[in-house]
């Protein structure tokens, strides 16, 4: 079974805080962040943050321990560990960054459960500071989406993900997440994806608000058992699904074979189990 994405949001999904946030309280100067939050896109702030965290002699290492304080349910940990072995592709898309969501997995040894993470890059330059570059490279290339923030749009990694994964025959997605920023690749989900946004966080109002533009079916989750109980209940029905149009397949396949024996009622055949063709076999013998 391996025809289901699973797509995370991180921050407030996987871990249950902002990881933004957690770095800024703990390490860097409140009151600047707050100062600059209205002049700055976010990315560029929690860059600038950083050089503020470095400035005042604190190292990546510090940056570190404190990432690795950041809560994360153990129903979560559980479920990605479930839905990793009953062989669904693992993906993250975030608007964090490659650093703290990294040095978060690592932590929790979860790192080797997910096959791609989607989100800003970091580099730590020439006297160790930690820089947070753009997903997407808005002056060369802007996005164009008016509902995402410059720097990521992942609607449009959303779509890169549906299109690679349809090559690899992966047919369906789940998609996790609570922030404003999870609408839109919401939206870009097919009928027969689901949406599991987190109930009271800012993706579920926008969906209530606008249940007519989703294709996916929804299904909310609040906490870490919610998360747990919801995703292995939709994997186990796309499961039962898939092995059902499997069982079709073998139907049809074997109707196919069935083809060289003439009959007059062979075409009305296609949909009988087994057992019935046989005994239109049978019957063809008897009638010669
Ligand atoms: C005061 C304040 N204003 C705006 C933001 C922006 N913002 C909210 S959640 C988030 C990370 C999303 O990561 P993920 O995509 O993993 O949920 C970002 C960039 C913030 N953190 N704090
Ligand atoms: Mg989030």
């Amino acid at each position: 079974m391996a025809g289901i994405v699973v797509v995370f949001d991180f921050d407030e999904t996987i871990i249950e805080c902002d990881s933004d946030d957690l770095v800024v309280q703990e390490l860097g100067d409140t009151q600047l962040f707050n100062e600059l939050l209205p002049t700055l896109p976010f990315h560029i702030l929690m860059d600038r943050m950083m050089g503020e965290i470095h400035s005042q002699g604190k190292t990546i290492k510090d940056i570190a321990e404190c990432l690795k304080r950041a809560p994360l349910h153990p129903r979560i940990i559980a479920a990605i560990k479930s839905a990793h072995a009953l062989g669904c592709d693992l993906r993250i898309i975030s608007d964090a960054n490659t650093f703290f969501i990294e040095t978060v997995l690592k932590h929790y040894g979860l790192m080797d459960y997910f096959s791609e993470i989607n989100t800003n890059p970091c580099l730590i330059d020439e006297e160790g500071k930690l820089r947070i570059l753009p997903y997407h490279d808005s002056t060369s290339t802007p996005h164009g989406c008016s509902l995402c923030p410059s720097n990521m749009c992942k609607g449009l990694v959303i779509e890169r993900i549906q299109a690679s994964a349809s090559v690899e025959g992966k047919k369906r997605i789940i998609y996790l997440g609570d922030g404003r920023g999870d609408f839109c690749p919401s939206l870009k989900l097919w009928e027969g994806d689901y949406m599991m946004p987190r109930k009271n966080f800012p993706v579920w109002e926008l969906i209530c608000g606008n249940p007519m533009l989703m294709k996916a079916e929804v299904h909310e989750w609040s906490d870490g058992e919610e998360l747990e109980r919801v995703l292995l209940h939709l994997i186990n029905m796309i499961s039962i699904e898939e092995n059902s149009n499997s069982n079709y397949t073998q139907l049809v396949s074997l109707d196919c074979k069935f083809e060289t024996i003439p009959t007059s009622t062979h075409e009305n055949s296609v949909l009988r189990p087994p057992q019935l063709l046989t005994v239109g076999k049978e019957l063809n013998a008897l009638a010669k």
